[in-house]
């Protein structure tokens, strides 16, 4: 080769050389400006969230991007507020509607969901020790903002100088135990950055400038005075302390919480296990998880009022995306949607009855002393029109499950009589009863399925439901999955029409859950309750004849439960004074902790008139929405449905009650029985700390 020739290819060896120098050099100037704005945001983002250290926060920095080799997030916050996963941002033009978030003409949203992503796989794994979903936030901080509060999904966008508040308002959420239980849990999480990436070699190092001291801010304006400092701060600490189970769960219940049901779902556990608190976090993280409207429904009036009131502490970020009404309000807004006239009348639907009973029943072989019409009226109503029996066929043989009293086919024809007759009364006046309204609903939406009214539905104390009533909230969601999810106890059923989900077209085969440890109850409380129920069986909605669940763990507990047997009824009210007296003599314990309740509407006026005379402030608990009150709650068994009380009496037991042996009894007295002894289990499990029963 002539030497020209290789004198020439080392010329142009060397300017590749040059122009491979030129373009390292060129990326590493890129890198290097790119970490300089990154470090200099993620540092005032970090000065901005220095004073929370002072409330109980640790500000966990250079930490890895679990899952990730070399993505770190920027600054981890475990405090009483809750955990905040923060990325700071140094974006210009940012713009954010219709849930996305744009940076000059360039859609970012992807760049926030991989942010939102890594809170939902931190709620995860922090669910393992109990923290509840909604105490992980992921937070985007946009460097030299103020006055923003945006969200893009699940992701919450503040300005630096709003960041503090925003983390600061959450208040006092968990306890330092807690906080310690998530730290440390965080800290294995979110391991600590181990140190700068390999630098190659290759190019010779170049030799830098000595360093003009660190770049704070990116301009000169200070974050936050002192005052506004104090302030944000402040906000948190007068905010009212959230009540633990609110940010804090089991595992097992912060699993069920955030558990996938490929269908409807069914979670069950004893009195006091805690279905309610899941229900209502359950709603709160589908609320968060999806879009549309979740509903929160059970089949008391009140309740809903109760739950929307614990939900709005618990999660008030969602609450105006969960809608709580009973199952008859649910009917009513369907019906009411769809301009299907129906007409509620409790007068005429009473004088419906009566004729009807008149026409065909009084006299007849159903007309006995063993059963008051009560009896007759609640077979129409849950076992005929609760299960939906349009035609004779379908009642003749009927497994009435629930109902131990046998009846033939004479006294079944008579019922069906009485059946027809009651609806051609309700028809001939012009008038729907209750149970209408529900199967109207069903047969509506039925008819036309709804697009997206709901996106799920959350069923608490699902064993007071009757099968249409099922039918129609599952008519909103289908099997879906996550769409229905069913809370509840089937050994507190206290009405009749037992039926099984197969009936209802529901399968929750595969999707159910157990809760086993008791919150609610004093082991002595507990003890003297199932003490009623501990031969109880019960026609469970799975199918089977099933026993109570059982608690494995009962975590709390105090005094003996008191049972007094009184001389006479005066001498009953005039104890449950004293006694409602007496408990509200201890420290802790206000009028508003107390309950009184019986099983029926003759003891609460009793009670109350009795409680009113002595000067005792009371509400009655069908006025009860939830709203702390310091007035005593009296109230029927099954207006106490999911509540609880410190103080719980129950004031209109007989003796007898207690002591009969069931193998004593026939069909008719055993089934009487039976629904008692469970709504007096109901009533004696609603007690937190004491329990006192009078029988006269
Ligand atoms: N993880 C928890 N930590 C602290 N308290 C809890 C927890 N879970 C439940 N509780 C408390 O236990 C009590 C019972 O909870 P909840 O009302 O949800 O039970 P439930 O199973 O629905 O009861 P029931 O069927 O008898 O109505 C409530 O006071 C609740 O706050």
């Amino acid at each position: 080769m002539p030497a020209g020739d290789s004198a020439a290819q080392e010329a142009s060896r060397q300017l590749a050389l040059a122009a491979a120098h030129e373009k390292a050099a060129a990326d590493a100037r890129a890198t290097a400006s790119r970490y300089g704005v990154a470090s200099a945001t993620e540092q005032r983002t970090a000065a901005a969230l220095a004073p929370l250290a002072a409330a109980g926060y640790h500000l966990l920095a250079d930490r890895q991007w679990p899952g990730s080799r070399r993505a770190q997030v920027d600054m981890v916050v475990v405090g009483p507020g809750g955990v905040f996963i923060v990325d700071t941002k140094a974006w210009a033009d940012v713009t954010i509607a219709a849930d996305r978030i744009h940076r000059g003409q360039e859609d970012v949203t992807d760049d926030l969901m991989a942010l939102a992503d890594l809170a939902y796989r931190t709620e995860g794994e922090l669910a393992e020790v109990g923290l509840a979903p909604g105490e992980v936030h992921a937070v985007a901080v946009l460097a030299g903002r103020s006055g923003v509060d945006e969200r893009v999904g699940p992701v919450h966008v503040v300005g630096d100088r709003d960041v503090l508040r925003q983390i600061a308002r959450r208040g006092s959420r968990l306890g330092t135990r807690q906080v310690d239980a998530v730290l440390a849990r965080c800290l294995e999480w979110f391991t600590h950055v181990a140190g700068p990436a390999p630098v190659s070699t290759t190019l010779p190092e170049p030799v830098l400038p000595a360093p003009r001291g660190p770049v704070l801010l990116v301009d000169d304006e200070p974050l936050l005075s002192e005052a506004e400092v104090q302030r944000a701060m402040l906000e948190g600490l007068m905010a009212e302390p959230v009540e633990e189970w609110m940010a804090f769960l089991h595992p097992t219940q912060a699993r069920i919480v955030r558990r996938s049901y490929n269908g409807p779902a069914r979670i069950r556990g004893a009195a006091g296990t805690g279905k309610t608190v899941v229900a209502l976090h359950r709603a709160a993280y589908l609320a968060r998880t999806r879009e549309g409207k979740v509903l929160v429904t059970t089949y008391i009036r009140t309740l809903p009022d109760v739950l929307r009131q614990l939900l709005t502490r618990l999660a008030p970020d969602v609450v105006d995306r969960v809608e709580f009404a009973g199952v008859h309000e649910t009917a009513k807004r369907i019906l009411d949607e769809r301009g299907v006239t129906h007409r509620i009348d409790g007068r005429q639907i009473a004088s419906a009855w009566t004729a009807a009973w008149g026409k065909v029943a009084g006299g007849s072989i159903i007309d006995t002393d063993r059963h008051e019409q009560e009896y007759w009226h609640d077979e129409v109503s849950y076992v005929i029109k609760g299960r939906g029996l349009t035609r004779w066929e379908q009642y003749a043989d009927l497994p009435r499950l629930g109902r131990r009293h046998r009846l033939g086919p004479q006294q079944r024809r008579v019922v069906w009589l009485l059946y027809e007759a009651y609806e051609k009364e309700l028809r001939d006046r012009g008038v729907h009863d209750f149970a209408d309204q529900i199967s109207l609903a069903e047969a509506e939406l039925r008819r036309e399925p709804p697009t997206d009214r709901y996106t799920a539905v959350v069923v608490d104390e699902a064993q007071d439901l009757t099968c249409v009533m099922i039918r129609m909230l599952h008519a909103f969601v289908g099997d879906a999955p996550d769409g229905l999810t069913l809370v509840g106890d089937g050994q507190q059923t206290i009405y009749p029409g037992g039926f099984t989900l197969a009936e209802a077209g529901v399968s929750v085969a595969g999707r159910g859950s157990v809760l086993d440890v008791n919150y609610r109850n004093t082991r002595e409380i507990l003890q003297f309750a199932s003490l009623l129920v501990k031969d109880d069986e019960f026609a469970d909605i799975e199918g089977s004849t099933a026993r109570g669940d059982r608690p494995t763990q009962v975590l709390r507990s105090g005094p003996k439960p008191v049972y007094v047997r009184c001389a006479g009824e005066a001498d009953r009210q005039r104890r449950m004074v004293q006694r409602v007296h007496e408990v509200v003599a201890e420290v802790g314990t206000n009028f508003g902790d107390v309950g009184v309740l019986s099983l029926s509407r003759r003891g609460v006026e009793a009670a109350t008139e009795a409680l009113k005379k002595a000067g005792v402030p009371v509400v009655n608990l069908e006025k009860y929405d939830g709203v702390p009150v310091n007035r005593v709650k009296v109230g029927t068994i099954k207006r106490a449905k999911g509540l609880e009380f410190k103080q719980v009496l129950v004031v209109d037991l007989v003796a007898s009650w207690i002591t009969e042996k069931a193998d004593q009894l026939d069909d008719v007295d055993r089934e009487r029985r039976d629904f008692r002894l469970r709504e007096l289990y109901v009533a004696m499990t609603r007690a937190r700390d004491g329990l006192w029963v009078a029988s006269i």
